[in-house]
C-alpha cells in the first residue's frame, strides 16, 4: 500500500472536513481525487505488470544461460568420451602389433617380423653389395630341462637365454624367435669375422647363465649355426645352410658354433 504525500494527505482532510461539505468546489475535488487514484492504481497495475515481465524475460534468459551451460557439459563429456576412445583404439592397435609381431613368452620378434626383416635386409644388402650373416641358435638338451625340472622351469630358461642374447648382440642386429627352443639372429652389415666374434661372446655367456631353480641352479648351453648372404641366393637358401651348420654343431659336442660351407 502506497502512503500518501502531504498534498494528498492536504486533499484527504479538506474533503472529510464537514466545513467544507457545502463548498461548491467539494464535489469537484472529490472527482479529481478519484480520478487521480484511479491513475495512479493503472500506473501500479502497469509497473506490476512491467516488473512480471521482466522477471519472466531474465528468468528465461537465465534458463537459457543454464541450458547452454548443459549443453557445453555434455559437448565436453562426448569430446571426453571420443578422446578416451581414440586413446583405447590406439593402444588396442599397438597391442596387438606388438603380439601379431613379438614373442608372447620373450617379448622378442616373432618368425614372422623376423621374415619381414629377412626380406628387408637381403633386398638392402643385395642392392649395397653390404655382407648380410644370419644364425640358428638352439638350446642344448632342453627336452631334458622340460622333463627333468618341469614346462614352467623351461619357460624360465628360456626368457633367461633370450635376455643374455640380447645383450650379447649389437644395437642393429635382431634377435628373433624362429620357433620351440630355436632362435634366429640376424647381423646386417657384418663380416663373417665380426660376426664369429659375436656368436662365440655370446655362446660362452649362456654357458656362464646360472638359472635358479628352487635352492639349485642349472646351466644351460647352446649350439649355433652360422651362414653369410650369398649374392646369388635368397634368405631361405641362407637359412638353410646356417641349420645344416646347426646340425653339425650338434653333432660335433654342442656348445659351439659351425660355419656354413
Ligand atoms: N618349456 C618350453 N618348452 C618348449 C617350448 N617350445 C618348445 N619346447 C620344448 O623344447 C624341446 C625341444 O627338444 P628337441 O627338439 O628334442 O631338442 P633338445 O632336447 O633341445 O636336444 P638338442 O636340440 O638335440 O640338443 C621339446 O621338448 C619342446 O617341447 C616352450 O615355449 N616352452
Amino acid at each position: 500500500m502506497r502512503g500518501q504525500n502531504p498534498l494528498e494527505s492536504q486533499v484527504v482532510e479538506s474533503l472529510s472536513d464537514p466545513q467544507n461539505q457545502g463548498h461548491p468546489l467539494h464535489e469537484t475535488l472529490s472527482q479529481l481525487w478519484e480520478a487521480h487514484h484511479s491513475l495512479l492504481n493503472r500506473i501500479e497495475r502497469i509497473a506490476r505488470v512491467s516488473d512480471g515481465y521482466q522477471s519472466i524475460v531474465r528468468d528465461r534468459e537465465m534458463t537459457l544461460s543454464a541450458r547452454f551451460d548443459k549443453q557445453l557439459r555434455q559437448l565436453e563429456k562426448v569430446a571426453r568420451i571420443s578422446d578416451r576412445y581414440q586413446t583405447m583404439l590406439r593402444d588396442l592397435n599397438i597391442a596387438l602389433k606388438e603380439a601379431s609381431t613379438h614373442d608372447a613368452l620373450t617379448g622378442i620378434a616373432n618368425r614372422r617380423l623376423l621374415t619381414e626383416r629377412l626380406r628387408e635386409e637381403t633386398e638392402r644388402a643385395k642392392r649395397y653389395s653390404r655382407p648380410l650373416c644370419v644364425v640358428m641358435v638352439d638350446i642344448d638338451r632342453f627336452k631334458a630341462i622340460n622333463d627333468d625340472y618341469g614346462h614352467e622351469v623351461g619357460d624360465n630358461v628360456l626368457m633367461e637365454v633370450v635376455r643374455v642374447m640380447e645383450a650379447e648382440i649389437r644395437e642393429h642386429d635382431l634377435c628373433g624367435r624362429w620357433g620351440g627352443e630355436e632362435f634366429l639372429l640376424l647381423m646386417p652389415e657384418t663380416s663373417t669375422e665380426s660376426a664369429v666374434r659375436v656368436i662365440e661372446r655370446l655362446r660362452e655367456a649362456v654357458a656362464n647363465l646360472r638359472v635358479r631353480v628352487n635352492d639349485d641352479s642349472l646351466s644351460v648351453t647352446v649350439s649355433l649355426g652360422m651362414a653369410q648372404l650369398r649374392a646369388d641366393e635368397n634368405y631361405s637358401s641362407a637359412i638353410n645352410r646356417a641349420d645344416v651348420a646347426l646340425l653339425r654343431a650338434k653333432r660335433n659336442g654342442r656348445d659351439r658354433y659351425e660355419l656354413a660351407d
